[in-house]
């Protein structure tokens, strides 16, 4: 029976072939949680009368929600992890590390035919690795943490072939916003997105990323790349061991459901407030003013992101009437964007530089909080109301090029038009 990516990488968790909509028990490879949980992983871990993780190596905990640790809440928090750490002898990263999603695929925590759980929604984002990836509660993953096991149906994929190449001041947030017009908010819900075709050879593994972490505003339970000659070679530069064996797609595979998307047809999006599946052409809301403009988080923090950014602010200055928040999505990508000169370029040009985290993401944490009534062009997922710590705010959410360039500009701003 030909088999998806999906259900051949469960099928290797379980230990037999499973096929789409079966009850399974699968092993897992790693277990994330994050000190952005109420309440945590570990407090309930505890409640179940556990007294040892199944595999202290194979769970990771990451302060990256409130890296600055505002208040006493935050501190307290980031203490019981902190304890658990070092009595089940788990590795505590942060905080001011950067975002558990872009920490670790850095360290080499992930490898292709992974299963991995987070207690995170955006857990899916390790779907660039050819990881199975998805978001589960602080009770799932304590349970997980005492058994190495994780109880789920076998979702149901959606496959999704691009073609061609995308054109210049166009990225892969654009491509993933416009998968998010066509399926919507509730369009893969429970199911896993498959992403394939030859198109995929022009995109970096930095933009499958940003691809694979908004799969969950589709409700989709997982989004995975196959392992190609990019990410192999992303691994090898990062010594990442070579004893796995990467995950393709059986060719007659059954999907729910087959899209063709040509990436030369599409044009630069923009989600509009506030729902994320708002999206419209960039070009209808082009002009409105903005008063913030927010480039990091975990779907776009990265160094190719900051990159371009810097290539679109070189030597200029943002419009007066906007602040701009850049926060890298961790201390190796802050590095990086330090030696190549980005960061002084950002900073010449107005922008106000976060600690490596979630600042300026899901708000009422520290950063980028706007005022009432403002409007704020970000790089994120998630534009829903009071999504920044305000609901009186209006939120936009697009690329990192059109947030710079609007930063620019001080109003929404189309990349294609510009000559940058
Ligand atoms: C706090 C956490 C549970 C949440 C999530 O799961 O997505 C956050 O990261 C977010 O993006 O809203
Ligand atoms: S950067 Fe934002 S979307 Fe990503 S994990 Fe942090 S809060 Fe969630």
């Amino acid at each position: 029976m030909p088999q998806t990516m999906v259900e051949k990488l469960i099928s290797k968790k379980v230990g037999r072939n499973v096929k789409s909509g079966e009850l399974v028990v699968a092993s897992v490879d790693l277990l994330v949680s994050h000190d952005g949980n109420r309440p945590q992983a570990p407090d309930i871990f505890k409640e179940l009368g556990g007294e040892r993780v199944f595999d202290h190596k194979k769970v990771k905990l990451v302060i990256d929600h409130a890296p600055n640790v505002p208040n006493q809440a935050a501190a307290s928090i980031h203490q019981l992890m902190r304890q658990f750490a070092n009595e089940q002898e788990v590795e505590l990263i942060g905080p001011g590390e950067g975002i558990c999603h872009q920490i670790i695929p850095e360290r080499g925590y992930v490898k292709p035919g992974d299963l991995v759980l987070g207690t995170d929604s955006h857990t899916c984002t390790y779907g660039a690795y050819n990881v199975f990836g998805t978001g589960v509660g602080s009770s799932d993953l304590a349970a997980a943490m005492l058994t190495g096991k994780l109880w789920l149906k076998v979702p149901k994929s959606i496959k999704i072939e691009l073609k061609g190449l995308l054109n210049r001041g166009v990225s892969p947030k654009d491509i993933v916003l416009y998968i998010v017009k066509l399926l919507r908010a509730d369009g893969a819900t429970y199911k896993a997105l498959e992403f394939s075709g030859e198109g995929l050879a022009s995109i970096s593994v930095d933009g499958r990323m940003t691809m694979s972490n908004m799969a969950i505003e589709m409700g989709a339970k997982t989004a995975i790349f196959p392992c190609d000659e990019k990410l192999e070679k992303w691994l090898q530069e990062r010594n990442i061991e070579k004893d796995f064996v990467g995950i393709t797609a059986d060719e007659n595979a059954v999907y729910e459901r087959e899209i063709l998307i040509e990436l030369g047809m599409i044009e630069p999006q923009i989600s509009l407030p506030s729902t994320v599946d708002n999206v419209k052409d960039l070009r209808e809301a082009e002009g409105i003013t903005i008063n913030q403009a927010v480039i990091g988080t975990c779907t776009n923090g990265r160094l190719e992101d900051l990159r371009e950014a810097a290539i679109i602010l070189d030597g200029k200055k943002i419009n007066p009437n906007v602040r701009l928040f850049v926060t890298p999505a961790s201390r190796e990508v802050y590095v990086k964007a330090l030696e190549e000169g980005i960061i002084t370029t950002l900073i010449k040009a107005g922008a106000i530089i976060g600690v490596p985290g979630c600042s300026g993401c899901s708000g009422g944490a520290h950063f980028a909080i706007p005022s009432d009534g403002e409007v704020v062009i970000t790089s994120a997922n998630r534009n829903f109301t009071g999504r920044l710590g305000n609901p009186k705010a209006n939120i936009y959410l697009a690329s990192p090029a059109t947030v710079a360039m609007s930063a620019l500009q001080g109003k929404i701003t189309n990349t294609k038009k510009v000559v940058y």
